[in-house]
This record gives structure tokens, C-alpha cells and sequence, in this order.
């Protein structure tokens, strides 16, 4: 009641209200992006494996075309550039702190590392999804991010981030899509230490590179003041659109340096439906992950990296139920088990949503017990 009294002291609360409400509509946006990119990849990759007749071939080319995969994650970053000037910019506070290194080196070391790291985990992630053994240690991909989180930023857990974690542990091993490039079961591919290797390390390249672009916001970014002093979306388009394009250069490296680009033109000849869906289903995938880092990284930007990882691993189940209305895959269906996954999932994104409220109920809270000594005093 006493807030009314005091114009100016409800006027803040009402204020921290807004921005709240804001940012919740942010994330419901960015969580959106990701279900949409999650999705859009899904049904397009097995589109393009099943249309490129992978189960007819040797073993040995089952197992290629990784960095074209790996280039097509990252190539359509040009499509971000008009939305980054679109997008507002706060002022430049007048005076950067000084540090050293200067921050346009930190800034460009910065982009380079989280480059190099998303290059690795493209071309890694194409290739280890060809492998049995994805489906059971993507999971712990999670595990790692929650583990790089609280290390290296100090992100602190409590039981429902925890809960969360939980749930969507269980829900995207039980909740998996079905892919349709997973080459003809051959052992000494599967189990050999290579492929352990090939498992362990993209999951490892990409939780860092969670860690890394929310300590890049928080420490490298907001410090430059190139955008007031605040975290803004401009942010999440600049690093994503300058990452894309270093990420991109290597997978273009990779693409000539392995000879994999002659290639190409055989499997645009291969494809069934012909070279113009060839041609629209590369640039389908292409658009579909710029859909989904953006989603990603503006998650990282607004909340924290396990948060961008609960909900893209939360997608699993609905991805699964999507390619099981789309294709007519044997044996894949949406029976108890992902129904589980998907319930799981809910549940996974309920208790982090909680989590989240409880720590902005708390903000305004605060606010109301300081104006309220302010004004006694
Ligand atoms: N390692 C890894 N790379 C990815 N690229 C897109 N999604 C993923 C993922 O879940 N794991």
C-alpha cells in the first residue's frame, strides 16, 4: 500500500516490473528460436540422408560429408548482418576503462577462441552423430556445461536448476529423434578408441564454448562499453555473426584441405529428388542453425549456459514426435518411452522457469525492502 503513496518509489518498482516482464519475453522468444532450429535441423538432416541414398553406399563414404555438415552450421551468418543494424545500440560510454590488453584484443582474442571452438564442435558434432554411441553421451553434454558453469563462472545451483538438470538428463536419453544418417552398424567403427574420442570431444568443445560466450558477454563485452554498460541483444548478433564467419573460414579450410568439396557434385547428382531440393535443403539447413544459435546464444546472454543447454536438449522429444509425423521411418514411433521424455521435458523447463521467478520475485522484493528503509530513514 505504501508504494502508492510514494510516487517515485513505486515508479522504480514499476519500472524493474517492466524490464522483467521484457525479459521474460526474451527468453519465451529464444527458447522459441531453439524448438524452431532444433526441429527445422532435425527434419531437414534426415530429409537430406535419406534423400542422398546413404544405406546404399559403402561404409566408407556413409561416414563422409562431415564438413560440409560442419559448414552449413555456420555458413548463413550474412543473413544476421541487416538485423544487427536493425537492432538498437544504447550509447558508448564516453571513456572505455583502460585495461590491458587493450579491449579491441581482448574482444578479437575472444571471438577467435569461441571460432575456433565452434569449428571444432560442427565438424565433430556432424561426425559423432553418425556414431552409435551419440545417443548416450550427448547427455552428458549437460554435465559438462553445469561443470564448466560452475567453475569457470561461478554460476550457482540450487535444487530446482538441479531438478531441472535431472529431468532433462532423462529426458533426452529416452527422447531422442530418430536419424536417418547413421551409417549400417559396423563395430570396429563404433566402439574403437577413435570413436570414443569422436563422442568425447565435441561435447567437451561445445559446454566450453557455452562457458566461454557468457563469460565473453560478461567480462569482455559489457566491460568495453561499446554498448552503454548493459548486456544487450546487439551483443548476441555481433558475436554470433563474427564467430559464424571465423567458424565458417576453418570449415571452408577443412572442406578443400580434405578434398571433400569433389564431392559435392556427386551427391547433388545422387539426391532423389534432383538438384534444385539438393541446392534448397543445404540452404534450409544453413538458415535453420543461424535460427538456432541465435535462439542459443541470446539464452546464454539473458540467463546462463545451462539454461540455452537444458532447453536445446529439451527439444529432443519434440523434435522426435515431429520426425515421426513426418517420415515413415521402421520402427520409429512415438510410444511410452518419449512420451515419458516429453513430460520429463516440461517438467525440466517448469523447474528452471520456477528457479528463475523465484530469483526475479526476489529482485523486486529487495527493491521494496530498500526504498522502504530510504524512506523511514
Ligand atoms: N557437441 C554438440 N554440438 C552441437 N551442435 C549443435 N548441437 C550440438 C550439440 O548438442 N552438441
Amino acid at each position: 500500500m505504501e508504494e502508492l503513496q510514494d510516487p517515485e518509489r513505486g515508479g522504480e518498482i514499476l519500472t524493474l516490473e517492466v524490464k522483467q516482464r521484457k525479459w521474460w519475453i526474451s527468453v519465451f522468444f529464444c527458447g522459441f528460436l531453439i524448438f524452431t532450429g532444433d526441429s527445422l535441423v532435425m527434419l531437414l538432416l534426415n530429409f537430406y540422408y535419406v534423400q542422398d541414398k546413404r544405406s546404399e553406399s559403402d561404409q566408407n563414404r556413409q561416414y563422409r560429408g562431415t564438413w560440409t555438415q560442419a559448414l552449413l552450421q555456420n555458413a548463413a551468418f550474412p543473413i544476421l548482418i541487416p538485423l544487427f543494424f536493425l537492432f538498437p545500440s544504447p550509447k558508448q560510454k564516453a571513456e572505455p576503462v583502460s585495461s590491458d590488453p587493450p579491449p579491441f584484443l581482448r574482444v578479437l582474442s575472444l571471438y577467435v577462441s569461441l571460432g575456433v571452438l565452434v569449428s571444432v564442435h560442427s565438424k565433430l558434432y556432424a561426425l559423432a552423430k553418425l556414431y552409435v554411441g551419440w545417443g548416450i553421451l550427448v547427455s552428458t553434454q549437460l554435465i559438462l556445461t553445469s561443470l564448466f558453469l560452475a567453475f569457470i563462472n561461478r554460476l550457482k545451483f540450487n535444487r530446482w536448476i538441479i531438478v531441472s538438470i535431472t529431468f532433462t538428463l532423462a529426458s533426452d536419453f529416452f527422447g531422442s529423434p530418430e536419424f536417418s544418417g547413421a551409417p549400417d552398424e559396423d563395430e570396429s567403427y563404433t566402439y574403437g578408441i577413435k570413436a570414443w574420442l569422436i563422442l568425447i570431444f565435441p561435447t567437451l568443445a561445445f559446454s566450453l564454448s557455452l562457458s566461454l560466450m557468457q563469460l565473453g558477454f560478461e567480462k569482455v563485452l559489457v566491460k568495453t562499453k561499446r554498448y552503454g554498460d548493459k548486456k544487450v541483444f546487439r551483443m548476441v548478433l555481433e558475436m554470433q555473426i563474427v564467430v559464424s564467419f571465423i567458424a565458417a573460414l576453418i570449415c571452408l579450410v577443412g572442406l578443400f584441405a580434405s578434398g571433400e568439396f569433389k564431392e559435392l557434385n556427386g551427391d547433388s547428382v545422387r539426391f532423389k529428388k534432383g538438384e534444385g531440393y539438393y541446392g534448397l535443403s543445404l540452404v534450409g539447413l544453413a538458415i535453420s542453425w543461424q535460427v538456432w544459435a541465435v535462439g542459443l546464444l541470446g539464452l546464454v546472454l539473458l540467463v546462463s549456459g545451462v539454461f540455452a543447454d537444458v532447453v536445446h536438449m529439451c527439444a529432443s522429444p519434440v523434435v522426435a514426435l515431429l520426425v515421426v509425423l513426418a517420415f515413415d521411418f521402421k520402427d520409429d514411433e512415438f510410444g511410452w518411452q518419449r512420451r515419458g521424455a516429453l513430460l520429463g521435458s516440461v517438467l525440466a523447463l517448469a523447474s528452471y522457469s520456477y528457479s528463475l521467478y523465484k530469483t526475479k520475485k526476489k529482485d523486486v522484493e529487495e527493491l521494496n525492502k530498500r526504498e522502504l528503509n530510504n524512506s523511514e530513514a
